[in-house]
């Protein structure tokens, strides 16, 4: 999918939310148990609920891994029912992928080639040849954790590395490398702080955001730092959305709490005109 393309949808919805299919056995509703993939039904529901509401869902991989070959078999039911009935909407495979260039090259073809995601999520740390093979796929996007919405955050990334601390290194470095304009950022929403000096260095870029709702960042805040003349952000929520409810109307539960985000980022989109 290009970038015009998933700003275009973010206009037509008036929404920049992804949700966070972070399915869990243990917190899906009960009756779900006895289907016979469980986790793909759940999926199933909540993407039949809400997908009016959001421009893109985000499976956390270690869901579906946890589970060995019954886990990738839903994830793979996943992304093609997502392809299938919902091309238009943007799909996040989180990953936090990156390795030497030849290995690196084998993780984007397992999730750009093979299971056909729009983006992947990507760890900086081993630098340039394990970034640049994830660039190389046409209309295919790279997100980089820059920024990231947890405690251990600060032990490395807010970092100095001699002027700059190492979040702000990774954005400006990662800015030269080939095909840069496939990079997207991570940027947790409990740094929304933070936002305005990001927003400095990757002006145009799309940011990822998670840490609204479970984690407790302020979409209001994000949207004030984070937000670009393109929107340029899609804020996630796993776990404030896809648990709303634990029984069987948890699709609905799901679907109300999509839609209170939803208004309160078309209230945002009108007032930024
Ligand atoms: O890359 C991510 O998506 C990510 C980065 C980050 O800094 N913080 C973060 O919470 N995430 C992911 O975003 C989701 C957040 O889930 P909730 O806290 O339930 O909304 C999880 O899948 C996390 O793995």
């Amino acid at each position: 999918m290009t970038t015009e393309d998933l700003v275009a949808h973010i206009h037509r919805k008036q929404s920049f939310l992804c949700i966070g299919l972070d399915t869990d056995l243990e917190k899906i509703p009960q009756h779900l148990l006895e289907e016979e993939d469980p986790i793909f039904e759940f999926n199933k529901g909540i993407i039949d609920a809400t997908h009016h509401l959001c421009v893109a869902y985000k499976p956390n991989i270690a869901f579906y891994e946890a589970h060995g070959v019954k886990g990738w078999k839903a994830l793979e039911k996943t992304i093609h029912y997502l392809n299938k009935n919902h091309p238009e909407i943007f799909t996040i495979a989180d990953a936090k992928r990156g390795d030497i260039g030849n290995t690196s090259t084998r993780y984007a073809k397992a999730f750009f080639e093979n299971l056909q995601f729009d983006s992947i999520t990507v760890a900086p740390y081993m630098g340039k040849d394990s970034i640049e093979p994830f660039l190389a796929f046409k209309d295919k996007h790279t997100i980089l954790l820059a920024l990231t919405s947890n405690q251990g955050a600060y032990d490395f990334q807010t970092q100095k590395t001699g002027e700059e601390e190492l979040y702000m290194k990774v954005l400006r470095t990662s800015k030269t490398y080939k095909n840069a304009e496939n990079l997207m950022y991570v940027v947790g929403a409990t740094k929304a702080s933070f936002l305005t000096g990001i927003r400095r260095v990757v002006p145009n870029s799309f940011l990822l955001v998670p840490g609204v709702g479970a984690q407790g960042g302020s979409l209001q805040e994000v949207c004030k730092y984070g937000m670009n003349k393109d929107v340029g952000l899609l804020v996630n929520s796993s776990r404030g959305i896809i648990y709303a409810s634990h029984t069987t109307d948890y699709a609905i539960a799901a679907a109300e709490k999509a839609g209170l985000i939803q208004q309160q980022m078309q209230e945002v989109l009108l007032k930024s005109k």
